[in-house]
């Protein structure tokens, strides 16, 4: 993946709120970023640049200005090596281990880390804002190393490499290769940027990893409880299950709003109305009867955890927070990640909680003693061949493992605090971690989405084989019918790894439209 065309729909930062919506668009290189050029903002940045010089010339000490950082506060610079003081916060912390963030992921960091600095209270200049915008607009991609953030004090190390960057220092991903900072910046005209005062903590003292991983997070939720529905539709069908646990009547007695949408998704896939006075078939198992109960927690957290992620992706997370128009420094801990540490480690639960869902309607279908009158393992051979096929056999294991691996992760990263740095950061909030995991889980729960759409494929085309044609809803016609162009029914035994990687590929590109309600 390579920039976002010249004539994308440009994103405007100019201090207003941004959405999740905006960050994602960015990371996939839908959109590009357009740094207002609007005077009064311009007149705003650096009116807080301009005081901070003003300050130091007039006061001598500024924290983290002209003494050490953190802890080191006490220490005071002499004048004459000020200057050098920003340069030596983003070296000491190029300390940074683990995987590289991905393309996506580092233009998410690039336009949290815009947006945050664009609030004007950061006392940064109008040059910094704009080697930022330059680094989005050329693609230039600073390498970032995942791990070794406590998030809070913000995420220093990871972010050491974005300043870095920005002065021409350490690696980026650029035009499909690594390549040192300076090369890339030289490539497209532009100069090393030298620091001023107060712009190394500025760069690198706030919580822009932790956000922009979230709101990648977030969107991929969103689609993944879409799909645990739909899933949980073709489910029931293929089990011959009770499409009326989903009942209007019966969900308007449970008032949260969320798992009455899910609810009611349901009711639309399965086209499924008046439940008559007594059903053949009482109760389902609850992965299939308490599918609401359970994406409905992950449907009613989605607009909290929204608000805490946009608040924080609008927010001044830095320290200490320059108001240039009453003319004080306000020193505080807007670096702390605690709402992003809590909505991650939260969301972990509820994406968690669709693999295991899905894993558990899985066992179901492909278990001849539950599918009322389905094929053992979901298989299509017949006659002696039968024997010798072992249908999804193995995909359910593998999907009990993801599903195993994405709930060992669900621990809480919020509670794991240490003290740190000499007790200066003696509470941190580890939100870097928690959104770190909430990926991974995704990502597990991604491939147990994929397991289920071969098992729907499968299971609706025997249950049709078994019992006739099934009158589906056109959203469901249409879903199986694209399914089953994409995998072939199973029916000798075959690898099926390749056409799952391509299931993961359409699920992360958002390739079906799922429930146009909201
Ligand atoms: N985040 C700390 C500053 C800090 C910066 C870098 C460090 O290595 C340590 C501490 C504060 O604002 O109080």
């Amino acid at each position: 993946m390579t920039a976002a065309p010249p004539d994308a729909l440009p994103i405007l930062v100019d201090g207003r709120p941004l959405r999740i919506e905006d960050v994602v668009a960015v990371a996939r290189a839908e959109a590009r970023v357009a740094l207002s050029r609007d005077p009064a903002f311009e007149a705003r940045i650096n009116r807080g640049a301009d005081f901070v010089d003003r300050l130091i010339a007039e006061d001598g000490v500024v924290y983290g200005v002209s003494t050490g950082y953190g802890d080191s506060c006490t220490v005071a610079i002499p004048p004459s090596l000020v200057a050098e003081l920003p340069h030596h916060l983003y070296a000491y912390h190029g300390c940074g281990l683990g995987r590289f963030l991905d393309p996506q992921e580092t233009r998410a960091v690039l336009l949290v880390r815009l947006q945050s600095l664009a609030q004007g209270v950061s006392g940064v200049s109008l040059g910094l804002l704009r080697q930022l915008e330059a680094l989005l607009a050329h693609d230039i991609l600073p390498m970032i190393p995942a791990e070794g953030s406590v998030g809070a004090s913000g995420d220093l190390t990871p972010l050491s490499y974005v300043a870095a960057v920005l002065c021409g220092e350490r690696e980026v991903w650029h035009q499909g290769r690594v390549m040192p900072a300076a090369e890339a910046l030289a490539l497209h005209g532009l100069q090393p940027l030298r620091l001023r005062p107060k712009e190394g903590l500025a760069i690198m003292n706030g919580t822009a990893v932790m956000t922009a991983l979230a709101c990648l997070a977030w969107r991929r939720a969103d689609y993944l409880g879409r799909l645990a529905t739909r899933i949980t539709a073709f489910n029931v069908l293929a089990s011959a299950g009770n499409a009326h646990h989903f009942d209007q009547t019966l969900f308007s007695v449970k008032p949260h709003k969320g798992q009455q949408r899910v609810a009611a998704r349901l009711r639309a896939d399965l086209a499924s109305d008046r439940p008559p006075r007594n059903e053949q078939r009482l109760q389902d198992r609850y992965s299939l009867r308490c599918a609401p109960h359970v994406v409905g927690v992950l449907e009613d957290a989605l607009p909290w955890l929204r608000t805490n992620i946009e608040d924080e992706l609008n927010s001044a997370n830095d320290n200490p927070i320059i108001d240039a128009v009453e003319e004080r420094v306000l020193h505080g801990g807007h670096f702390y990640g605690g709402h992003i540490a809590f909505a991650m480690d939260s969301l972990k639960n509820a994406v968690a909680n669709l693999a295991d869902l899905l894993d558990r309607q899985m066992a179901l279908v492909v278990d001849a003693r539950y599918s009322h009158g389905l094929p053992a393992n979901l298989s299509a051979a017949r006659g002696e061949r039968a024997a010798l096929n072992h249908g999804l056999k193995a995909l359910q294991i593998s999907a009990s493992a993801w599903t195993a691996e994405a709930l060992k992760l669900t621990m809480p990263a919020s509670v794991f605090s240490r003290s740190t740095e000499c007790h200066n950061q003696d509470k941190v909030s580890m939100g870097t971690i928690a959104a770190r995991d909430a990926l991974r889980i995704i990502d597990l729960t991604e491939q147990v989405v994929v397991a289920l759409l071969v098992t729907a494929r499968q299971g609706i085309t025997l249950r049709e084989a078994v019992s006739g044609e099934l009158k589906l809803s056109p959203a469901l016609a249409g879903m199986h019918a694209d399914l089953a162009a994409r995998v072939p029914l199973v029916v000798e035994d075959r690898a099926l790894d390749v056409e799952l990687r391509g299931l993961l590929a359409a699920v992360r590109a958002e390739t079906w439209s799922l429930y146009a309600d909201a």
